[in-house]
């Protein structure tokens, strides 16, 4: 377990005489029409979290939701299937893109089909940059877990209980019996970094480390939650921590994150948004 003092330790210093260039570049691939708030949710959180430069890649009516929103990011518009989706021939220029980035995440509201599955496995099998995979990225890997050794280093997968299911072909109630377990079992055999999310959390290292977050608040319990914590650890990879420090980080910070919206606009009312901007008020108590 980590406290948010050992976590908030973890991210890189801020030398005053700094540069972006000193905090990483993170690559999103993310969103579809129907999921435009997943792609400019961990976006957004990537940024709170300290990325020096952090570009969103996907189709234009998810740039356009997100360019209303948010200033700081830049973007890279990518071919659509025709179905308000990224096409499997964006592969290209991604991995073109890739190879500046310092990490790349994908995966939140990419939406299910055969041009995730064919850009995932690119981007697996081609990155560069360590690589962090949630949502349907994960969905894209399921049935296919020989593309996890495919990877240069061993990826971050983020799923929910939902998602390991998929993953494992177990059903959620076994998981739910040993989700460390499962969870550790899981990042030996595929090496990979499991981020086993439910009102707890593990993390689980290929080498065997383990990190639990036992904070259970069910204001979290809500769509887009899970895109904030997986720009949160994007954004650590990115600016260089170990990637299951970087997660196990991310998961603290997003709890107290979660811990304070709920005192500040309750647990019925909180919304994945606010989590971002808690972890600045969260980091200044902390001197950072
Ligand atoms: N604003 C936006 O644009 C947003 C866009 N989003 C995008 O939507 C897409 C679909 O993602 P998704 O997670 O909503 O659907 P899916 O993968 O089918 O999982 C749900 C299934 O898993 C099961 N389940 C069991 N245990 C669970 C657990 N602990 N936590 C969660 N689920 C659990 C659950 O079971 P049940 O509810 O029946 O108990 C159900 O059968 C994806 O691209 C995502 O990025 C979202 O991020 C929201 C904000
Ligand atoms: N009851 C709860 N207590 C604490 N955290 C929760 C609770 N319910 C959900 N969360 C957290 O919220 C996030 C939900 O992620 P996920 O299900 O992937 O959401 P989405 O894909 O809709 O953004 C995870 O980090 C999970 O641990």
């Amino acid at each position: 377990m980590l406290t948010v003092g050992e976590a908030a330790a973890l991210l890189p210093a801020r030398n005053p005489g700094a540069h972006k260039g000193n905090f990483g570049r993170l690559l999103i691939v993310a969103g579809s029409a129907g999921y435009t708030g997943a792609a400019a949710l961990c976006t957004l959180a990537a940024l709170r979290m300290g990325a020096g430069i952090v570009t969103l890649a996907s189709v234009l009516p998810v740039l356009a939701a997100a360019q209303a929103k948010l200033y700081e990011p830049t973007f890279l518009t990518l071919p659509d299937n025709g179905a308000g989706q990224i096409a499997a021939r964006a592969v290209e220029p991604l991995l073109e893109r890739a190879r500046s980035a310092s990490a790349l995440l994908m995966g939140c509201g990419l939406g299910l089909s055969s041009d995730g599955k064919a850009l995932t496995a690119g981007l697996l099998r081609g990155a560069p940059c360590p690589l962090l995979i949630d949502a349907d990225g994960l969905n894209a890997v399921a049935g296919r877990l020989w593309l996890l050794r495919e990877a240069k280093q061993p990826p971050v997968l983020t799923p929910h209980m939902g998602e390991m299911a998929r993953l494992t072909g177990l059903d959620v109630e076994t998981i739910q019996a040993d989700p460390r377990g499962c969870a550790a079992a899981f990042a030996r055999e595929h090496r990979c970094i499991v981020v086993l999310k439910d009102a707890d959390t593990v993390v689980a290292a290929p080498d065997g480390r383990i990190f639990l977050y036992e904070g259970r608040n069910a204001g979290m319990a809500r769509g887009g939650s899970g895109d904030v914590l997986a720009g949160f650890a994007a954004s650590l990879l990115a600016q260089g921590l170990e990637p299951a420090e970087a997660a196990a980080a991310a998961v603290r910070l997003h709890g107290a994150a979660g811990m304070r919206c709920a005192l500040r606009s309750s647990k019925v009312a909180m919304l994945p948004h606010e989590l971002p901007e808690a972890l600045g008020g969260l980091l200044l108590e902390r001197g950072l």
